[in-house]
C-alpha cells in the first residue's frame, strides 16, 4: 500500500555520489515510490560551496550552511552523508545524526573502517537505522547479500577486487599498454578516484572495503588496522606482460579469512589465474566472492565506483529505510561482535610471483637461485627478458607453493645485493 508520508531526506555532501543521489530520485521517482510504498523526499543540502553549478536544480530544497545543522533539521527523517574522510564533518555528522534518534545513510568507507564499531552501537542503541551498501564495492549489492542473503551461513574467506580506480588503472595498462600516471588522470576525471587518489593506488581504501566485508562475514569487530595494505603503485608494465605470459592478470585483491590462527586481512596485487572469474573484472568493476558453507562459492560482480551505481546502491538504504526494513548495521547486533585476534601471514602457504630488475652479468640469477634455495623455495617457471639500454634486464619468477616467511628470508637475503637494479616486486598467486 502507498501511504503519502514521504522519507524526508536531508543529504550532505553534493559531488558525484551526492549529486548521483539527487539525479536518480529525480528520474525514478514514481518507481521508488511504489517500490518504498512512499515517496523518498529531499528537503534540504548542504556543501561547501553554495554556488558552484551542479547541473541539478537545487533551489527546490533548504540550503543549510552548517553541515553539522542537518542532524537537528526539523523536516528530515533520515541524514544522507556524501562527504568523505574518516573524522572531521562526516564523523560529526554521523554522531549527532544519531544522537537525534535520526536514521543514517552513508558511502564514507574510511568513517566506518575506524568508527564502525561505535557507530552502530549508537544507532542500536538509539533503535534508529544505520546503512552503508554504497561504502563497498559501489553499487553491487554485496552488503545486503552477505547480511541478508548469505546470513545462513558460516563463511571461511571473503575475497575480491575492491577498487574501482585500481582495477580501471591496472586494466588499462593491460589492454592498451598506457602509463601509471596518465590512466590515473583518467579514473579521477571519471569521478572514481577518491579526493586523496592516494587511498586508492596504496591499497588504502580497499583495505577499508575489507575491514567492513569481513565484520560482516564473519560476525567481528571491524578492524581495519590489522588490515595489511600494499596498492598498485609499483606494478610496472612487465609485470603485467610477464604474468600474461605465465596465464595471469594483475589484479588488486582483498582477502578476508577467518581461521585458527586468527582473522587475516590483506589487501596486495596478486596473480589470478586467467580462467578465475575475477581475471574477466575490467575497468571500474569490482566482484566480491565468499565462500559460504552451504551455499557454496558465491561471486557478486558490478560497478565499483561513478555516479550512478553508488547513488543506485544509497537510494536502496534509503527504500529500505522507507519500507521499516532494517536491523543491526552489521550481520549481528554490535554487542554479538567478537574482538578478532591477528592471524600470522607468515604461517601462510601460497606461491609467489617474484620479478627481480637485474644487472645482466654473469652470477645474478645463480645469486637469486641460491636466495631461493636456501630459504627453501623452489622455483617452478623463470624467465629472463629484455636488456636495456642501461643493461637491466627483467627477471621474473614463480614459485613452487612455499611459507611466506621463506619467500621473506629469500628477499631479505638478496637485498642491497650489487646485481640488482631497485626493489623486487613479490606479488601473491590467487589460489
Ligand atoms: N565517487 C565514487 O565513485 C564513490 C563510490 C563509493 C563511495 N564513495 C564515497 O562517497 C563519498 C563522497 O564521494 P564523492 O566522490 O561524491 O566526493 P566528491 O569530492 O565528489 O564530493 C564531496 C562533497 O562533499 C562536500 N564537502 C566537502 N567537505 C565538506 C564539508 N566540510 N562540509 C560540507 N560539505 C563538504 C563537497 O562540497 C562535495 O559536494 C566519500 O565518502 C567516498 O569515499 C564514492
Ligand atoms: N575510490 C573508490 C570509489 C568507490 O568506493 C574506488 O575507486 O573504488
Ligand atoms: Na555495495
Amino acid at each position: 500500500m502507498t501511504t503519502t508520508t514521504p522519507l524526508r531526506v536531508a543529504l550532505a555532501g553534493l559531488g558525484t555520489v551526492g549529486g548521483g543521489v539527487i539525479r536518480l530520485l529525480d528520474a525514478n521517482r514514481d518507481l521508488i515510490t511504489r517500490r518504498a510504498g512512499r515517496p523518498i523526499e529531499i528537503v534540504a543540502v548542504s556543501a561547501r560551496d553554495r554556488s558552484k553549478d551542479r547541473g541539478v536544480d537545487l533551489d527546490r530544497f533548504a540550503w543549510i550552511d552548517d553541515t553539522r545543522a542537518l542532524a537537528d533539521h526539523d523536516g528530515a527523517d533520515v541524514v544522507v552523508e556524501l562527504i568523505g574522510g574518516s573524522d572531521g564533518p562526516a564523523l560529526t555528522l554521523a554522531r549527532a545524526t544519531l544522537a537525534a534518534g535520526k536514521g543514517f545513510v552513508t558511502a564514507n568507507k574510511a568513517m566506518l573502517a575506524h568508527h564502525g564499531l561505535e557507530l552502530a552501537q549508537a544507532a542500536e542503541a538509539a533503535r534508529v537505522p544505520l546503512k552503508f551498501e554504497a561504502a563497498v564495492a559501489g553499487g553491487i549489492p554485496v552488503i545486503k547479500g552477505l547480511r541478508e542473503g548469505a546470513a545462513a551461513n558460516a563463511i571461511a574467506r571473503v575475497y575480491g577486487i575492491l577498487n574501482g580506480t585500481c582495477n580501471f588503472i591496472l586494466s588499462k595498462m593491460e589492454a592498451e599498454g598506457r602509463d601509471f600516471a596518465e590512466v590515473l588522470a583518467e579514473a579521477q576525471a571519471l569521478g572514481y578516484a577518491e579526493s586523496d587518489p592516494s587511498f586508492d593506488i596504496d591499497g588504502v581504501d580497499a583495505a577499508h572495503k575489507l575491514s567492513i566485508l569481513a565484520s560482516i562475514a564473519f560476525g567481528t569487530q571491524p578492524a581495519f588496522a590489522d588490515v595489511s595494505a600494499t596498492g598498485v603503485r609499483h606494478v610496472i608494465a612487465a609485470d603485467i606482460a610477464e604474468a600474461a605470459a605465465l596465464g595471469y592478470k594483475v589484479r588488486l585483491v582483498g582477502v578476508a579469512e577467518d581461521g585458527p590462527g586468527g582473522l587475516f586481512q590483506r589487501v596486495h596485487p596478486h596473480l589470478v589465474p586467467i580462467d578465475h572469474p575475477l581475471a574477466h573484472v575490467t575497468g571500474s568493476l569490482n566482484a566480491v566472492v565468499a565462500e559460504g558453507n552451504f551455499v557454496g562459492r558465491l561471486f557478486f560482480q558490478g560497478a565499483g565506483a561513478g555516479d550512478g551505481p553508488t547513488a543506485s546502491a544509497v537510494v536502496a538504504d534509503l527504500i529500505d529505510i522507507a519500507r521499516g526494513e532494517y536491523g543491526a548495521p552489521y550481520a549481528m547486533p554490535a554487542a554479538a561482535l567478537t574482538a578478532p585476534s591477528r592471524a600470522d601471514s607468515g604461517e601462510r602457504r601460497g606461491r609467489a610471483y617474484l620479478r627481480f630488475t637485474v644487472q645482466d652479468k654473469v652470477g645474478v640469477l645463480a645469486e637469486i637461485a641460491a636466495a631461493m634455495r636456501d630459504a627453501g623455495v623452489s622455483i617452478e617457471s623463470l624467465i629472463q627478458r629484455g636488456v636495456t639500454a642501461e643493461g637491466s634486464a627483467i627477471v621474473a619468477i614463480v614459485t613452487h607453493e612455499a611459507p611466506e616467511r621463506s619467500v621473506a628470508q629469500a628477499l631479505e637475503k638478496l637485498r642491497g645485493s650489487q646485481s640488482l637494479a631497485g626493489q623486487p616486486m613479490w606479488m601473491h598467486i590467487l589460489g
